[in-house]
């Protein structure tokens, strides 16, 4: 077990209705440090998350800063690990700025109002995801990338130094989900450490660290630009990706290894000459 880290589990069997769905994964993040975690559908990501929140029952041992997360008192934990959840369901009748408002409860006393520091941490976060302008608003009359802003600006609201996050990128467009990388980024130079577990292959490729899961193991823990984690990816995705280099990021993009012919008569698309390629 690596002591100086802000997360680190040693999980030997989670198992849910009967069934082992994780076994032997050692997992260690360090502060200011982004890990990803990657993996077919069904290999145990969320359910890994969920274990190292301690939302799950498990054989493990989880250490969060140092301390062994069953330790913690509830709150104080509350306030050092945050966590973005897949698909959750939230309080919809409440405001996009009451919602954001609740990753404060942790700083906050039993029924004290919120103070001007949750007010600010509110407002940081709900600018840093661009939400504040419909902070008015009820949840259930955002559109889906809405709804994940305010969710995430919740989960930064805590000013948490670990954050762990499930499909953060769920409904985010392309500009959102570059400023989600920035979000990131900044957090780990900050000194937060992140874990994510993302099924966007190219943003997980830009990661500090890659985790790489299959069949409820971890196959591969390491930066993600080597070639043995290049190996585990291409074997957790059935030899089916192309890992290509452009301007010094590596993408990662499916791969048909049997491509049909096109069909007789089917719609055809044909290279645009260089006259053709300028938009005015
Ligand atoms: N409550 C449960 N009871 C029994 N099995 C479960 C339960 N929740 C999840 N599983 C099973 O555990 C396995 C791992 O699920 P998990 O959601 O962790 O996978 P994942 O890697 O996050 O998948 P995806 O990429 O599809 O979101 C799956 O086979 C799933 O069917």
């Amino acid at each position: 077990m690596t002591t100086n880290m802000a997360l680190s589990a040693a999980l030997q069997s989670l198992r849910l209705q009967d069934a082992e769905i994780l076994r032997d994964i050692e997992l260690a993040l360090p502060a200011a440090c982004w890990m990803a975690v990657v993996g077919p559908n069904g290999a145990g990501k969320s359910t890994l998350l969920r274990a190292l929140a301690g939302l799950l029952p498990a054989r493990a041992r989880i250490d969060l800063l140092g301390r062994e997360l069953q330790r913690w008192e509830p709150r104080a934990s509350a306030r050092a690990l945050a966590w973005l959840g897949q698909n959750e369901a939230s309080a919809d009748e409440l405001s996009a700025y009451e919602v954001v408002m609740l990753g404060r409860l942790p700083h906050q006393a039993w029924l004290a109002p919120p103070s001007a520091q949750d007010h600010e941490a509110v407002a940081r976060a709900m600018h840093r995801t661009q939400c504040w302008d419909w902070r008015e608003r009820p949840l259930a009359r955002l559109s889906g990338g809405e709804r994940q802003r305010v969710l995430l600006a919740r989960a930064l609201a805590v000013e948490a130094q670990v954050l762990l996050m499930d499909e953060p990128l769920a409904h985010l467009d392309p500009p959102h989900q570059a400023d989600w990388l920035q979000i990131v980024r900044e957090l780990a130079r900050q000194g937060v450490a992140v874990l994510s577990v993302l099924h966007e292959l190219n943003m997980a490729l830009q990661a500090d660290q890659l985790a790489v899961m299959q069949g409820g193991r971890l196959r591969h823990l390491g930066p993600p630009g080597t070639p043995a984690c290049h190996q585990a990816l291409q074997a957790a995705f059935e030899q089916r990706l192309h890992l290509v280099q452009l301007d010094g990021h590596w993408l990662a993009l499916p791969f048909d290894p049997a491509p049909r012919p096109p069909a007789e008569g089917g719609a055809q698309i044909l290279p645009l000459r260089g006259s053709q390629r300028a938009t005015r």
